[in-house]
């Protein structure tokens, strides 16, 4: 009989985080953090500013070298492995940046065939702009935006266009930082409509850092919390409010985070615990 997978499996968790330390000069931003991500899951990842969240994420992706520690994506060392080692894993994941990072001498179009050229340079030019048509229109945007410049978009198209690149290369895994930041309300919730679409159809596992409760509360099945220099908690957020940390009692029981658990449920407490209840049932599907 074969041997039963390993408990951190990389099928069971593509990502798995082990004694991480980053440090720049005096300062150290992450002390002996922990983390796996399962597969699956829309992983939220909060914290106050400057806690390291996003440093976190360019460690994951190979471009923060940390002090120590280990960092596994589907089974590989990305810390320890020279930069042309990771090809491989590199082209099994997508990240929108803050801001979304586009190119501004480019059209829509032409960035979502960046990495595209980068990983398959063989592929034909008329190839590569279907790809990158299909891969606007998944990302929600108008055909015709696929001519446009970054710098005639809206904030809203601009992310979307910026997820249209991360989805170019089919990944498995998508980072998303700060996806909702500068959106309004109702943009916001469509993106976030939009996150959830694309994890079920496409399969993805989503790391997505966010300071947006309502996000949290609409599409995350799990929230890892950065505070002390660690990951301090991660679960649903009914787990995370019975833990006793101050920072954690005060971000979602706090005015905001209430406002936030409410208008979810639209009706109060009592709506809240069934929306409560859908996160539970859904993090527990993907365990
Ligand atoms: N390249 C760098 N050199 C020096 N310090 C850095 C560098 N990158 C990040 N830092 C510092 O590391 C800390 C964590 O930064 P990071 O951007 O990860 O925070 P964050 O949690 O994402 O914050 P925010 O929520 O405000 O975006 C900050 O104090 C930042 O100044």
């Amino acid at each position: 009989m074969p041997p039963p997978p390993r408990e951190d499996a990389p099928e069971r968790y593509p990502i798995v985080i082990t004694g991480l330390v980053n440090q720049f000069g005096e300062q150290r931003v992450h002390d002996n953090l922990e983390l796996k991500v399962r597969r699956g899951e829309i992983l939220g990842v909060v914290g106050g500013s400057g806690t390291g969240k996003s440093v976190l994420m360019r460690t994951i992706i190979g471009l923060q070298q940390p002090a120590e520690g280990n960092v596994e994506v589907f089974g590989r060392s990305i810390t320890q492995a020279e930069p042309d080692e990771q090809i491989g894993v590199r082209d099994r994941w997508g990240v929108l940046f803050q801001g979304g990072a586009l190119f501004s001498t480019l059209t829509v179009g032409e960035n979502v065939q960046v990495p595209l050229k980068q990983f398959y340079p063989e592929i034909d030019k008329q190839l590569l702009a279907e790809i990158a048509r299909y891969k606007v229109l998944l990302s929600g945007l108008p055909e015709e935006a696929v001519n446009k410049f970054p710098a005639e978009l809206s904030g809203g198209m601009k992310k979307r266009a910026g997820l249209a690149r991360a989805l170019a290369l089919d990944p498995e895994l998508l980072f998303l930082d700060e996806p909702t930041a500068g959106l309004d309300p109702i943009g916001a919730a469509r993106f976030d409509q939009l996150t959830r679409e694309l994890q079920e159809t496409l399969g993805l596992t989503v790391f997505l850092i966010t300071h947006d409760l309502d996000t949290l509360y609409a599409i995350c099945d799990r929230v890892a919390v950065l505070a002390d220099k660690k990951v301090i908690a991660v679960g649903t957020i009914p787990e995370l409010l019975e833990t006793e940390h101050p920072w954690i009692q005060e971000y979602f029981n706090g005015p905001r985070g209430r406002a936030a658990a409410d208008q979810k449920g639209g009706k109060g407490p009592s709506r809240s615990r069934s929306q409560f209840k859908a996160m539970d049932k859904r993090a527990k599907r993907r365990a």
